[in-house]
């Protein structure tokens, strides 16, 4: 059985669901721009490659795309977003208690996100998810994001593991091309924003309910797979 000495986790869409606050922010963002607002399920579709994407992608599918109306839109975005990042955004029922038996156990945990690191560091502080991690890594200005192997890489540096003792647990195929990216091992939250099924992943690397994550520690504090 395969044992990992530390696991990575994508926040939006696996630890949290945020989506219901970056609709709001979204929708800020359009009506800012003079546009309609989108439905949540719309723009659920647009999360996973960070905020300035999923601000693009909104202008885009309301009429002409231009960079100084995106600089406007994410003005506006970040207004709303700052504000209100976790009005309405919670943990998956099952995480706190999935995080509090690996964090028992002594495991190192982190974050690789392409949210940018001060709204996901802010996130995690107001849902109380921040003293489980030795590490967040967000999104940020000029440096490579997911997929890029970069981030994900640099978030086992700090937790002092090599990529090869690593399991990375996202809800996207942006994640799943990152742990490939990365030489990583991967575990797929299928109950997040996931837009299509992952062709090449098996059945057992996939869960849909925290309370199924799988994720054990054995008497060595390394983490298994446990079939559900
Ligand atoms: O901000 C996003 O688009 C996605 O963030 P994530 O990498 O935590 O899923
Ligand atoms: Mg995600």
């Amino acid at each position: 059985m395969t044992r990992y000495k530390a696991i990575i986790f994508d926040l939006d869409g696996t630890l949290v669901h945020s989506a219901p606050d970056l609709h709001s922010a979204a929708n800020a963002a359009l009506t800012a721009s003079g546009r309609k607002t989108l439905d949540l399920a719309t723009i659920t579709s647009f999360i996973g490659n960070g905020v300035e994407k999923l601000v693009e992608r909104c202008l885009r599918a309301t009429g002409p795309y231009s960079q100084a109306l995106h600089g406007t839109a994410m003005t506006a975005f970040m207004d709303s977003y700052d504000a209100n990042m976790t009005t309405l955004t919670r943990p998956y029922p099952g995480v706190p208690d999935c995080l509090t038996r690996l964090k028992d156990n002594a495991v190192p945990l982190g974050i690789c996100t392409n949210k940018p690191t001060e709204p996901a560091r802010k996130v995690c502080d107001g849902l109380d998810l921040s003293r489980f991690f030795t590490v967040i890594i967000g999104a940020e200005r000029d440096q490579a994001r997911k997929p890029d192997p970069q981030p994900l890489l640099r978030c086992a540096a700090e937790l002092r593991a090599d990529p090869r003792d690593i399991l990375y647990v996202g809800d996207s195929g942006v994640d799943h091309a990152t742990a490939q990216n990365a030489g990583v091992a991967f575990r797929l939250f299928s109950g997040g924003y996931l837009k299509s099924p992952i062709p090449d992943l098996r059945a057992d690397q996939i869960f849909e309910r925290w309370s199924e994550s799988g994720l054990r520690t054995d008497q060595a504090g390394f983490v298994t797979v446990a079939a559900h």
